[in-house]
């Protein structure tokens, strides 16, 4: 008999959630497996916006040093927190079925109600939230908030804010989603919210094999095309960038968005292609948006981060 696969994942209660649940689905395949908890960089640091850090991969870093090394066969990602250049030798073997994508603001009070000429301190960690949050809201003011969903949960509890956003997906899979969580169906979502992908080394047959048998092809296909609209727009830094492709029948909508920090300019593309025709499709979005003034916000956006004036 082989010897179980060795999953790799965030020790946070989201990041555990997922990887059992990637090995429910192998044992389902008769693929026995055991998890690898490990405490991430990106969990560990938490006194510094994840922006100021100035580092991509934060989260994954640790998984991926521990599969270069052998000590894990396969690693389990929330597919957004995954940079687009994966480390040499690292193959994606499986994008799971996506959750929901959106993003939700979790409030408080019964009667919140969410007034544009008015104020009020909203809290998110992320360029993408806080630069189209600011965009539309544009008296209000957006603080950070960092940590894991649980961790994020108590601070909003303990802080004179009015709401912190989130995604949807990660409240929903542990069952911290309220009730009355406000859904931001506006917001365009983070490049592969709501995914998770397996990575291997691509020389681990066995653990390449097994954990492609996990991938759903329609998930796969919207994400491949978020992330390459990424990857064409962001040329190595962190931008406040959204993406998002649906794929209805043989028909792919795409939706994708650039912000300045502030939320002072907005790019925004609304393409649509045939499944046939997806091949670059990502990539001739983003190239409509650096024709569009793209270009030259992503260079403002740069030189601000280098430059930060507050
Ligand atoms: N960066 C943290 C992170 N990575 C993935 C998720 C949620 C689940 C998902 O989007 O797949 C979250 C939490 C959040 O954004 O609220």
């Amino acid at each position: 008999m082989n010897k179980p696969l060795r999953i790799g994942t965030r020790d946070s209660e989201l990041a555990m959630w997922q990887a059992e649940t990637v090995q429910a689905q192998l044992a389902r395949l008769g693929v026995d497996s055991v998890l690898h908890p490990v405490k991430s960089t990106g969990d560990i640091i938490l006194d510094k916006p994840l922006y100021e850090l100035g580092i991509t991969g934060i989260f994954t870093k640790t998984l991926d040093i521990a599969l270069i090394n052998g000590e894990i066969d396969i690693a389990v990602h929330s597919m957004k927190d995954v940079p687009t250049a994966l480390p040499k030798g690292m193959v994606q073997t499986a994008v799971l079925e996506r959750e929901v994508t959106n993003d939700v603001l979790i409030h408080k009070g019964d009667h919140f109600l969410l007034d544009e000429n008015g104020k009020a301190t909203i809290a998110t960690g992320s360029l993408r939230r806080k630069a189209q949050w600011l965009h539309r809201y544009k008296n209000h003011t957006v603080t950070d908030l960092r940590g894991n969903v649980n961790t994020r949960l108590i601070k909003l509890i303990e802080n004179d804010w009015q709401g912190a956003i989130f995604a949807q997906a990660g409240l929903k899979r542990i069952k911290l989603l309220p009730k009355d969580a406000m859904e931001l169906d506006w917001m365009v979502p983070a490049p592969a919210q709501g995914a998770m992908v397996i990575v291997a080394m691509q020389e681990n047959q066995e653990a390449v094999n097994a954990s492609s048998q996990l991938n759903h092809l329609p998930s796969e296909q919207a994400t491949t095309i978020e992330r390459e609209f990424l990857r064409t727009l962001e040329g190595g830094c962190t931008a406040p960038i959204g993406a998002l492709a649906t794929i209805k029948d043989q028909t792919v909508y795409f939706k994708g968005c650039l912000h300045a920090l502030d939320g002072s300019k907005e790019l925004v593309i609304e393409k649509e292609t045939t499944l046939a025709q997806i091949a670059n499709f990502g990539k001739r979005c983003a190239q409509e948006i650096l024709d569009n003034g793209g270009k030259e916000l992503m260079q403002n956006i740069k030189d601000e981060q280098n430059n930060p004036v507050n």
